[in-house]
């Protein structure tokens, strides 16, 4: 049913990868950040930059995905040392659910504690427009419900308890500093927040099933980030989710839309200074461990 399991994405296959990174990186993170398809651009704001095509990190996966450039870029943000996934890993890939999520794990092996990560969705809440910024409060994980959960299999007590808690998984003092930072910013006319909904893929929802996931109480989809989500609260780091709104999801039968990766790539382009600015400004105002400038 799902991909074949492998062992590459144990804790030593981690630890030996988290290692050649940090013998090769220039500085040892404190901040993971995801970049979400077409929103490769976070990447640039920061300094001093040091990448590696994921080809030549051991044991890392490849990306498949067009908008997802697959390299890992290490460098400073505003004094904050920081890497940034420049593309993620999607089950729908082929990849077991352990091998996408595994970069999360090496974030925690190499230092982070704080993992911001982004994604482009459609928006269900009818509220929502094209360009919104979603700041995720919550998530419906729906893999999860057919048993596919990046936490299944035998647990690694090195990284965290066999069954974590999973209601306070969005830090709400992080959300609290968005909201603030957004505000400033004059982004609160497009700063939303919700609940993110994770599919399967890469098969865009039928209307029958947009309708269904908005009555369930979900205002974005899409088909990623909530498994990353799950490993790095699994582990114990602080964690941030925003989705940009690339799309309306099609509720209506007498509708001519139709949802396409062209459309969400575009949409990312034009929103991605203002997520920057977003981004880098809440890094820079973000202590650690746990204690942060309001
Ligand atoms: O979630 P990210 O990686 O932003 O990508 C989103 O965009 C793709 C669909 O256009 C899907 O992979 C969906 O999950
Ligand atoms: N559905 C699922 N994933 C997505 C969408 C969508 O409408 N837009 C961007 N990623």
């Amino acid at each position: 049913m799902f991909p074949e399991s492998s062992t590459d994405y144990g804790y030593e296959a981690c630890k030996a990868t988290a290692d050649w990174l940090l013998e090769h990186a220039p500085v040892r993170p404190l901040v993971g950040i995801v970049c979400g398809s077409g929103l490769g651009g976070l990447a640039d704001m920061l300094k001093d930059q040091k990448f590696f095509s994921y080809s030549e990190i051991p044991n890392f996966p490849k990306s498949t995905v067009h908008g997802h450039a697959g390299r890992l870029v290490f460098g400073n943000l505003k004094g904050k040392p920081c890497v940034c996934m420049q593309g993620r890993f999607h089950l729908y890939e082929g990849y077991s659910i352990q091998k996408i999520t595994m970069p999360i794990r090496i974030f925690k092996l190499m230092g982070v504690e704080t993992v911001i990560l982004t994604n482009a969705a459609g928006g269900l809440n009818q509220d929502y427009k094209v360009g919104d910024v979603m700041i995720i409060k919550d998530h419906i994980n729906m893999p999860g419900f057919a048993g596919n959960n990046p936490l299944c299999g035998q647990n690694d007590d090195r990284f965290g308890i066999r069954f974590p808690c999973m209601s306070d998984a969005y830090d709400k003092e992080m959300m609290q500093l968005a909201q603030k930072v957004g505000n400033e910013l004059g982004y609160s006319h497009f700063l939303k927040e919700g609940v993110y909904c994770v599919l399967g893929g890469p098969s865009f929802e039928t209307i029958a099933e947009c309708r269904m996931l908005n009555r369930l109480g979900a205002d974005a989809v899409g088909m990623s980030t909530v498994h990353e989500v799950i490993v790095a609260r699994h582990s114990g780091m602080r964690v941030f989710a925003l989705s940009l709104i690339t799309n309306k999801a099609v509720m209506d039968y007498s509708s001519e839309e139709k949802a396409n990766h062209e459309e969400v790539l575009q949409t990312g382009e034009q929103r991605s200074q203002q997520l920057v600015k977003l981004v880098s400004t809440m890094v820079s105002r973000m202590t650690h461990p746990n204690d942060f400038k309001l």
